[in-house]
């Protein structure tokens, strides 16, 4: 897309004549502007209490900062009943809603807002398939657990979906707004 925005700029210049400067500088801008709002995406993801317990807190925070991601809100929280079911509200109607909510509220979640270029889809995949035992080796439900009701993690599934969820954990003012020393090396910009 960035690469697609480029060339029209060029193709402006070369082919109208009467194409004036501030037509390319538009869209260039456009081009920039799309690039920083591609890199600005943002996923909300949560380490459940299964994996609070079981310590993995800190090695499912690494394999998104390794991968290139941005942590832009992070805390720990006693996750009411109230929220939870907000949270997996399309799932109500599943036999097992009560007992995820009932092991969603029983200890601590750390929930997270990362920030990056594609962050939703790139996270599904760093997470893996709901049930484990579909889910690689190689992918955190893959490599941390067997089985579908204490699957360590949550990732939201789509962009609208990352949307509701973020605010729903995080009041905006808790989410930080700065800047990655090597973004550059991450994404083309
Ligand atoms: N058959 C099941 N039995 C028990 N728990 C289940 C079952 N199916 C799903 N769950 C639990 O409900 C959660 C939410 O299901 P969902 O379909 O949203 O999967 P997911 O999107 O992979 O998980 P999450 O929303 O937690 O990231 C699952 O992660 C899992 O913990
Ligand atoms: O048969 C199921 C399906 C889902 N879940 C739980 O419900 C969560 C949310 O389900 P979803 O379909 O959203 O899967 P996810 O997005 O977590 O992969 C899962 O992570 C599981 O913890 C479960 O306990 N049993
Ligand atoms: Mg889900």
């Amino acid at each position: 897309c960035i690469k697609k925005q480029r060339c029209t700029c060029i193709l402006l210049f070369h082919n109208n004549p009467t194409c004036h400067l501030s037509c390319a500088f538009r869209s260039l801008v456009f081009c920039l502007v799309t690039a920083l709002q591609n890199a600005r995406e943002r996923t909300l993801i949560a380490v459940k209490p299964d994996g609070v317990q079981r310590r993995l807190v800190g090695q499912i925070i690494q394999r998104f900062e390794q991968r290139g991601f941005k942590l832009v809100g992070l805390k720990m929280v006693q996750a009411s009943h109230g929220i939870l079911s907000e949270h997996y509200g399309e799932l109500r109607t599943k036999p097992f809603f009560q007992s995820l909510l009932t092991y969603m509220s029983s200890g601590p979640v750390v929930v997270m807002v990362w920030e990056g270029h594609n962050v939703v889809q790139a996270s599904r995949k760093m997470v893996g398939q709901t049930n484990p035992a579909e889910a690689p080796a190689g992918t955190i439900r893959g490599d941390f657990s067997v089985h579908v009701s204490r699957n360590v993690v949550h990732a939201s599934d789509s962009q609208e979906g990352a949307q509701k969820e973020i605010q729903l954990w995080f009041p905006a003012k808790d989410l930080l707004d700065w800047d990655c020393c090597d973004q550059i090396y991450t994404i083309e910009v």
